[in-house]
């Protein structure tokens, strides 16, 4: 099979000489690498791996194919896929499996990247590249076709990437047996958190990353922030609405849960500072001890920015969650109002499972909301009674 040659070179740094595998096109990103064993599909329908250009460390890529990105579940959710395209501009592989098996797959991983526009090397020893990357950095990179020119080196982080993948208008999905109203700020959400929300039970408003939240909290019975792409600091709007729903006392008892962008949105927004890490924490593996009960959580995680957690207010937050690899801040929660957002990903597809449990804390919450909304009802009910005598009740009232 003759394919061309492809160079994957990382800006002041190393060049790469290997074989393309996917379309026939040079690109430019950020490269970022993943130790994830499995889910090349998932990780590259992930929004939040946006103009990036990511690098396995797990050598063998493309052995199981790619799925159907068409098949939907009961929730009229993607079965297989995070998100309808691929997000990532590149991938870099030690070697391609030109062969594949999976009773899933529907395509080989190298006919999806030329379908999707994805440039794809393999040949390359992902080891050495993932030794510069751990020295220098997420840095800037590119994959050169052949003799292409190389394309000048791009940085997304310094575009708005979360405009670029939100849902552009509001939908709804149907949860199971639904016994909750739940609002999603969407900054680029992955199909299985939607599907982890619906399976408990939820209906879920999806809205455009910059919808003025504060004004329609009041109809749900909690609120959920994304995950998604690029630098925190990036999504003004939503960190303005968010001040809103934390500093306005009508919300003080509304569940808030974030996850990854989420809960660094979160951070922003009670005041607290993010960073961007030297080259970010992507895996299926990362251990994060639970600060409120000392528990060890393995888990997923695919972000380049961590908030700081020095910078929380400690007069209404602490920290949840910390990596056990490199201490950075993997979560927090607040002391008095039922909200709480992670770093890592409690929904992880793909990844262990510990930490879904979360959701179901989210849940709990709201129902808690819900008995807090009926006293609240019936408390207000009493201030309309009629006072006359013959309509009072002759004894005490307790509800
Ligand atoms: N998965 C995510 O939500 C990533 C969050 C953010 N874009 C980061 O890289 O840190």
């Amino acid at each position: 099979m003759s394919s061309p040659n492809a160079t994957f070179t990382i800006k002041n740094g190393p060049s790469f000489q290997g074989k393309s595998f996917g379309a026939e096109k040079s690109i430019a990103g950020e490269a970022v690498f993943t130790t994830s064993l499995v889910g090349y599909p998932e990780s590259m329908t992930d929004p939040s791996y946006r103009g990036q250009i990511l690098v396995f460390t797990q050598p063998l890529i493309g052995n199981y194919g790619v799925p159907s990105g068409e098949e939907r579940d009961e929730f009229n959710l993607l079965k297989y896929f995070e998100s309808p395209h691929v997000h990532v501009v590149g991938i870099v592989v030690a070697e391609y499996a030109y062969e594949y098996s999976h009773w899933a797959a529907v395509e080989s991983l190298a006919s999806w990247c030329k379908r999707e526009g994805v440039a794809a090397i393999t040949g390359v020893d992902t080891r050495e590249i993932v030794q510069y990357l751990r020295e220098q950095g997420s840095s800037l990179g590119r994959i050169t076709i052949g003799n292409d020119t190389p394309v000048d080196y791009i940085d997304p982080m310094s575009t708005h990437l979360v405009a670029q993948v939100t849902t552009k208008q509001p939908f709804h999905i149907s949860g199971k047996n639904p016994t909750a109203n739940v609002a999603l700020i969407d900054c680029g959400v992955k199909e299985n958190i939607i599907r982890c929300l619906a399976a408990r039970g939820a209906n879920v408003t999806v809205l455009p990353y910059d919808y003025r939240i504060q004004d329609i909290a009041h109809q749900f019975d909690g609120i959920f922030l994304s995950n998604g792409p690029g630098n925190p600091e990036m999504c003004e709007k939503t960190i303005a609405n968010l001040k809103e729903l934390l500093n306005n006392p009508k919300f003080d008892d509304i569940p808030i849960f974030g996850i990854c962008l989420g809960h660094q949105l979160l951070a922003l927004a009670s005041g607290a500072k993010t960073m961007k890490l030297k080259y970010g924490n992507r895996a299926h593996n990362i251990p994060a001890m639970d600060l409120t009960t000392g528990q060890c959580h393995i888990t997923s995680q695919n972000h380049g920015y961590a908030v700081d957690p020095e910078t929380l207010p400690s007069d209404q937050w602490k920290p949840y969650f910390v990596n056990l690899n490199d201490n950075s801040n993997e979560g927090m929660i607040h002391l008095t109002r039922p909200i709480f957002s992670t770093q890592f990903h409690p929904e992880a597809k793909g990844g262990p499972l510990d930490t879904a449990v979360l959701f179901d804390k989210f849940f709990d919450n709201i129902e808690t909301y819900h008995v807090i909304q009926q006293s609240k009802k019936k408390l207000a009910a009493v201030h309309q009674l009629d006072l006359s005598v013959d309509k009072l009740a002759k004894e005490r009232v307790l509800f």
